[in-house]
């Protein structure tokens, strides 16, 4: 595992902001447009603030998540309302949004043209996950309705998820996207999600789908 400790959060939000500007940068030299990809959740508010302010092209960057809760940006738990609040204003107001959710009943229902506007935004370019406690990662969550087929090589860009443990429906890039971006990131915080990335590691990718990136990623752990 390539992973890297930082001594505070703090210092690894601006580490990791940097890394990704870069990243982007560099790609931007060799690419019109470029993609970066991120969790939802409650770890990479902090890297948002200070992606925001980065100079960057972000005219030619398509931003989009790696997730989305089935549910439209007025609830406190849409993804797309958190990257609206942290990530898509400033100099990174300019980048472009490509949705996880329409408004609809069930994911389903948008499945298709969500699939693709993806699809003309691959591959990622910069991938940032986050990991829950209990090994997901983007909503590949152990025990899910479709995570054998979202783990598969074949498998299609976009699925609909649905899991207990995930609450309402979800929608999720599959592991064969987050594996071929050119550039994986794993922001990890606090002493329980260590022990549950150290599991990951021993455990196959149906137990612990965090494990379908880990020789991919660079992993960001801090206390
Ligand atoms: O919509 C989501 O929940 C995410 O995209 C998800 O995959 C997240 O990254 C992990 O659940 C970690 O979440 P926390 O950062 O809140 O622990």
């Amino acid at each position: 595992m390539n992973l890297v400790d930082y001594p505070d959060r703090e210092l690894m939000m601006i580490a990791l902001a940097d890394q990704i500007a870069s990243q982007l940068r560099r790609a931007l030299e060799r690419a019109e447009r470029v993609t970066l990809c991120v969790p939802g959740g409650t770890t990479p508010a902090p890297v948002f603030e200070l992606l925001s302010e980065l100079e960057l092209d972000w005219g030619r960057v398509n931003v989009l998540l790696n997730d989305e809760r089935w549910v439209d940006e007025t609830s406190p738990r849409s993804n797309t309302a958190l990257l609206r609040r942290h990530l898509l204003k400033g100099r990174a107001a300019a980048a472009t949004l490509v949705p996880l959710y329409l408004p609809a009943p069930r994911p389903e229902d948008r499945m298709a043209e969500i699939s693709e506007a993806v699809q003309e935004v691959l591959p990622l370019t910069v991938v940032l996950l986050g990991m829950g406690e209990d090994m997901h990662t983007a909503s590949l969550f152990p025990g899910a309705d479709r995570l054998e087929e979202a783990l598969a090589n074949d498998a299609p860009p976009v699925l609909a998820m649905r899991a207990a443990a995930a609450g309402e429906p979800r929608i999720t890039l599959s592991a064969p996207v987050l594996r071929e971006a050119m550039h994986c990131h794993l922001l990890i915080t606090g002493a329980q999600k260590r022990t549950a990335l150290e599991r990951a590691g021993t455990l196959p990718e149906i137990e612990a789908p965090v494990r379908t990136v880990l020789s991919h990623a660079t992993i960001h752990w801090a206390p």
